[in-house]
């Protein structure tokens, strides 16, 4: 496969995964998601590689979820029976990176929002730019991911914390992400690569065999999510046909707020 949408490197058993969409803050469409599954398959099927890292091009953004400009009444443009009705097969990336037996890093270089959030989320550990900035938006723009998305996020932070980052849509600092749980590491934003390089080299030093069965172990636990973000995708696709996610999908494009009021009916 030809790469447009992302960059793919492997180099000294790790593999890197640099979503390539800067003009859009490294926001994702459907040929991105297709482009992420296939390099982490070829990561998973390639025995030298051992550890995977996930970032994004350039310093402003990590990944700020799906390309809203590719959304409509529809969902996203890649509409067709994979990706639950959806328009882009994103329960499969999650479920990749979730399974791929090895561990995964998401090096958070700035913006890790919406989609692009619950990404970091899903990889096994996030090392943080002190420039980083987190947060969901799902209800400001009329979308939501109601599986790993925030089951999974009760799992890792809690569930005030979880509830709070959904029903409020705030952004949080690298440093509050940390203190929440959220990340594992903050650094230099200008040391986030050599850092990130540095613990996929602590990895490589340990057994695969040892790693992956604790990955399968970790993930057991939670393996009830696969089934939550199904239902949980499944009712995105038809919301996403809705008045009512359109107005959150549209105001964003217009650049205005969202007016969501006339939805509360009684
Ligand atoms: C990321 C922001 C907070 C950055 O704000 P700011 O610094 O003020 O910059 P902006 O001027 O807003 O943006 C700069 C530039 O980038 C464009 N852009 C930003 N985000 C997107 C996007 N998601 N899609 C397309 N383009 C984007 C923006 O238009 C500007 O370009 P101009 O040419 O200058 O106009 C802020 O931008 C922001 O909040 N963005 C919205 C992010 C968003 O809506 N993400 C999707 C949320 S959906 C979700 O959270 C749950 C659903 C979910 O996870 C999911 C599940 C299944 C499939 C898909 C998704 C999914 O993520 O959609």
């Amino acid at each position: 496969m030809t790469y447009s949408d992302i960059i793919y490197e492997k180099n000294n058993g790790i593999a890197k995964v640099t979503i390539n969409r800067p003009e859009v803050y490294n926001a994702f469409r459907p040929k991105t998601v297709t482009e992420m599954i296939h390099a982490f398959r070829d990561a998973w099927d390639d025995n030298k590689i051992g550890v995977v890292v996930l970032t994004g091009t350039g310093d402003k953004a990590f990944c700020v979820g799906g390309d809203q400009k590719d959304r409509g009444g529809d969902g996203y443009s890649g509409a067709g029976g994979l990706g639950n009705g959806i328009g882009m097969e994103i329960e499969e990336l999650h479920n990749t990176i979730r399974n791929i037996p090895k561990p995964v890093i998401a090096a958070v270089n700035g913006y890790a929002i919406g989609g692009g959030h619950v990404l970091h989320v899903i990889c096994d550990l996030t090392m943080a730019s002190d420039k980083a900035r987190f947060g969901q938006v799902g209800p400001k723009v009329g979308s939501y991911d109601a599986g790993y998305g925030s089951a999974y996020l009760a799992r890792v932070i809690g569930e005030k914390k979880a509830r709070e980052i959904w029903f409020l849509c705030e952004q949080y600092g690298a440093e509050e992400a940390q203190e929440m749980g959220l990340v594992n590491k903050v650094v230099p934003h200008e040391k986030l690569m050599e850092e990130t390089e540095e613990w996929c080299n602590k990895i490589l030093e340990k057994s695969p065999t040892a790693l992956k069965m604790l990955k399968y172990s970790f993930n057991a636990d939670s393996a009830n999510i696969a089934g939550i973000t199904q239902l949980a995708m499944g009712s995105l696709a038809m919301y996403y046909r809705s008045e009512e996610a359109l107005e959150g999908n549209q105001a964003f494009i217009e650049k205005r707020p969202a007016d969501f009021r006339k939805y509360y009916k009684g």
